[in-house]
């Protein structure tokens, strides 16, 4: 049985179980369920708090788990990151009161709040600054206004919660996250959970990919068939059938949601027709 860890609460956890759920695997039906297993699968399943997953993982005793690449890092656990999942994606920066800090230079000496002490602590080095680090398990954009730090780091969205608090970002991004599946670094590869794993992976991708792609279906003169292919090439080569009736084709190819409208629009203009996109619910590359 291939042993995963999914986080329990918080952003990672809805999208999570979301995505599992879409890759035909069986999920929780109460968020106070620890673990589940699904037989069918011949996976069990334990919800975990998203910090703790990659310490499990690097433990040995989970195969794979979900996590926030920010959340490995800190970690500094003895896992590494196989599959990247496209949710949760967010910034991890440093912010102040406008004018207190405008490089990571200046926080020579000063007090940075964070909930992510191992990512602070690892860039501040890399970059030769000696500051302290205040660890606060959360809220940390208050900080500054009780006088805990004069500078915070944390992970940055939209950025509504750095303008209620009248902050604003300085500096490089630290670091890119999303949510990610994690393996303990340098696993051995063994017969029986090997295949399994891949097969998680494939299954996962195969979301991945029904999430960012339509199907795209058209007919189109025989002459214009070269441009079409070029608006239209599919992963490998899209799918060219003959019609009924002479000098017209029907081509059949995946393309990118986001420019599914722009691809309808210029394949009009050279003069397809019957230009229809379906939804992928699940597929295996
Ligand atoms: N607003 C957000 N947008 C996108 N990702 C986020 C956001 N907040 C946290 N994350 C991501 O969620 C993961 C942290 O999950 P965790 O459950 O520890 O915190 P949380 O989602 O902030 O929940 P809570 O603070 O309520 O416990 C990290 O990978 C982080 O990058
Ligand atoms: O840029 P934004 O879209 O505002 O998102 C970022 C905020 O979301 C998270 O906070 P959360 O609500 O989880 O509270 P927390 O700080 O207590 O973790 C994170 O810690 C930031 O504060
Ligand atoms: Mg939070």
């Amino acid at each position: 049985m291939l042993r995963i860890a999914v986080p329990n609460k918080g952003s990672l956890s809805g999208p999570a179980a979301e995505m599992l759920h879409e890759a035909g695997y069986q999920q929780r039906r109460e968020s106070k369920e620890l673990r589940i297993v699904d037989p069918e699968n011949e996976v069990e399943f334990f919800y975990l708090r998203p910090r703790d997953i990659a310490i499990y993982v690097s433990s040995g005793r989970l195969d794979i788990g979900v996590t926030g690449r920010d959340l490995l890092i800190d970690s500094g656990a003895d896992a590494e990151e196989i599959l990247p999942l496209g949710f949760a994606r967010s910034t991890f920066r440093f912010a102040a009161k406008p004018g207190t800090a405008a490089s990571v230079e200046d926080l020579k000496g000063r007090t940075v709040a964070t909930s992510y002490e191992g990512i602070v602590a690892k860039h501040l080095a890399e970059q030769g600054v000696d500051a302290s680090v205040v660890h606060l398990d959360g809220a940390v954009e208050t900080a500054i206004e009780l006088g805990v730090a004069e500078v915070i780091a944390d992970v940055v969205e939209t950025g509504t919660s750095l303008r209620n608090a009248g902050l604003e970002v300085f500096g490089d991004p630290i670091m890119k996250s999303e949510a990610i599946v994690i393996r303990r670094t340098g696993a051995e590869p063994d017969d029986v959970t090997e295949p399994k794993v891949q097969q998680f992976l494939r299954r996962l991708q195969g979301v991945l990919v029904a999430r960012t792609y339509v199907m795209m279906d058209y007919d189109c003169r025989v002459e214009q068939l070269e441009k079409a292919v070029a608006l239209t090439p599919g992963l490998e080569s899209p799918t060219v059938s003959p019609l009924h009736n002479e000098g017209w084709v029907a081509v059949r190819a995946m393309v990118p949601s986001k420019e599914a409208q722009r691809i309808m629009d210029d394949l009009y203009d050279i003069g397809a027709r019957a230009i229809l996109t379906t939804a992928i619910h699940a597929c295996r590359l």
